[in-house]
This record gives C-alpha cells, structure tokens and sequence, in this order.
C-alpha cells in the first residue's frame, strides 16, 4: 500500500447466487488518479465497480467476501452507513440518468436528502458542481428548466454535476460516454480530466483509446479475475500478460 492509496480491495470475492462473478481481487486505487477497468464483457468490472459503493449489495442473492478498505475502515463493515459511503463514493451510470426535475433540483438532489435547506448555500452548490462539471455555460441561463430537455451529452454532464454537488472523495463511472457521440464523449473526457486533481476517479471503459489517453493506471479482467494491473502506458505498451496483449490488440473481446 502507498502513500496514495484511497482503496484498498483484498480477497474479494463476489457470487450471484451460484455464480462466481469476482475472484480474489486484490488492488489499491490510488488518490486523485484516474483507474480504468478494462475487459471483455462480462469479465466483472462492474460488478467490482459497484461493489465498491456497495450498490452490489442491492441484488437479491448476492455474498461478497474479503474487504475493501476506504478510510482506514472496512466498507463491509456491518457498521458502515451506505446512505452516507456512497455520498463519499459517488456513482454516474451508462445511461444519463436525470430526475424528471430541473436542472438546478438535480444538482441539489444529495444536498436536499442531507436537508441542507439554506438557498444561498444551494446556489452556490449549484453553481460550483456546475462549472466542475463542465456545464455551467449551457445551462445557467436555464437552471430551472427540465433536465430531460438537454441532449443526452449534457444529461450525463448535469448527473456528473450532481454526483459532485455532495462533495465526494471518489467518483465511479461505468462506461459514462458508451451511449454518447464523440463529441459529447469528448467533452466528458475533458472534464474527467480536469476533475482529477479534485476527485479520485475509477472508470469502466470499453473504449481503449479512452482509458489509454485518460487514465493513469488501468486494470484488465478477464472472467472475474484480475490478470494485470499496472500504470497505463505498461499496459499498453509494454503488457505482461498475453491475455492482456491480446485483448488490447483486438485479438478477443
Ligand atoms: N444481477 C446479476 N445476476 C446474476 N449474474 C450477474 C448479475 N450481474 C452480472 N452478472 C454476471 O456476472 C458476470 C460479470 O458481469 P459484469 O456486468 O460485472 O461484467 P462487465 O465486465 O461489467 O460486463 P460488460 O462490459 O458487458 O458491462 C457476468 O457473467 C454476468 O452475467
């Protein structure tokens, strides 16, 4: 563990039902960095990404053994508040995902459920998330506009913003531009790289170009198991393993 370690995963082991998705992973993510989790689909990247926030625990008839530690404690910790690890461990989904409200109560959403009422606090939430998120210039003159009238590159935006109105200390994104056009791709991309001298950030990603030009560190999975996981320019330069060799000349996947 280093000195930049934020997350410490060990042992995890992770089943749905009888399905073994996650074997024995064991890796530390490390503060304001970007980690992309690459592999084919269904090798469990998801399924470690949401465990880390314990959205995995929302499954009916999932077991999960071995620890993620996060602040020196262990998340599965039967002690662990979820309501409050996952305003710090925040979450932006595939597909946008905006309330039917406006953009402004999107962004206030996790402080309202926090009961912050005072409305010059809220403002400048709004704002702050807002310009963080890359989004402040299109949709300042709209705040009180419906959220579901902005294109789907600007929806993703408003949920990263909202995702950063609680102030959290980690991001997890799972393939945030797979459902956008390469500009709004792009543009998200940008943000994500300006968000990480604030945030820690883990992403799964499909996209190789992507995670190669995004990300500092990247891990490859294959069938639930971890099988490299190095800074990014050795995975992709330089890789170990011949699986990862192969997935990311396009051999498989
Ligand atoms: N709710 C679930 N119930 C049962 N099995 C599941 C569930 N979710 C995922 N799995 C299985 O767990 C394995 C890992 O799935 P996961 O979605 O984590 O993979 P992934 O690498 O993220 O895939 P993709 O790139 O297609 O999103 C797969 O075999 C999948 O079918």
């Amino acid at each position: 563990m280093s000195d930049k370690t934020i997350l410490s995963v060990s042992d995890l082991n992770l089943y749905y039902g009888k399905k073994h998705a996650l074997f024995d992973i064991t890796m530390d993510f490390q503060e304001k960095e970007i980690t992309a989790l690459i592999g084919p689909s269904g090798s469990g990247k998801s399924t470690l990404l949401r465990s880390i926030n314990r959205m995995q625990d929302l499954v009916p008839g999932v077991t999960i053994t071995g620890s993620i530690m996060y602040k020196g404690k262990n998340i599965y910790s039967p002690n662990t508040d979820t309501i409050d690890l996952r305003k710090e461990i925040g979450m932006v989904f595939q597909q946008p995902n905006p309330f039917p409200f406006s953009i402004y109560e999107n962004v206030v959403y996790g402080l309202r459920l926090k009961g912050v009422k005072d409305k010059a606090t809220l403002d400048e939430a709004v704002e702050k998330s807002l310009k963080d998120a890359a989004i402040w210039e299109e949709t300042k003159d709209i705040l009180h506009k419906s959220a579901l009238g902005l294109s789907g590159g600007q929806q993703q935006r408003v949920c990263i913003a909202r995702a950063l109105a609680v102030n959290p200390d980690i991001i997890l994104l799972d393939e945030p531009t797979s459902a956008l056009d390469p500009i709004s791709s792009g543009k998200i991309e940008a943000t994500l790289l300006e968000l990480k001298d604030k945030y820690t950030i883990i992403i799964v990603t499909h996209n190789m170009a992507q995670a190669s030009r995004m990300s500092d560190r990247t891990a490859f999975f294959m069938d639930g198991k971890l099988i490299e996981y190095n800074k990014t320019k050795s995975i992709f330069l330089t890789p170990k393993e011949k699986e990862t060799e192969d997935y990311i000349t396009g051999k498989f996947g």
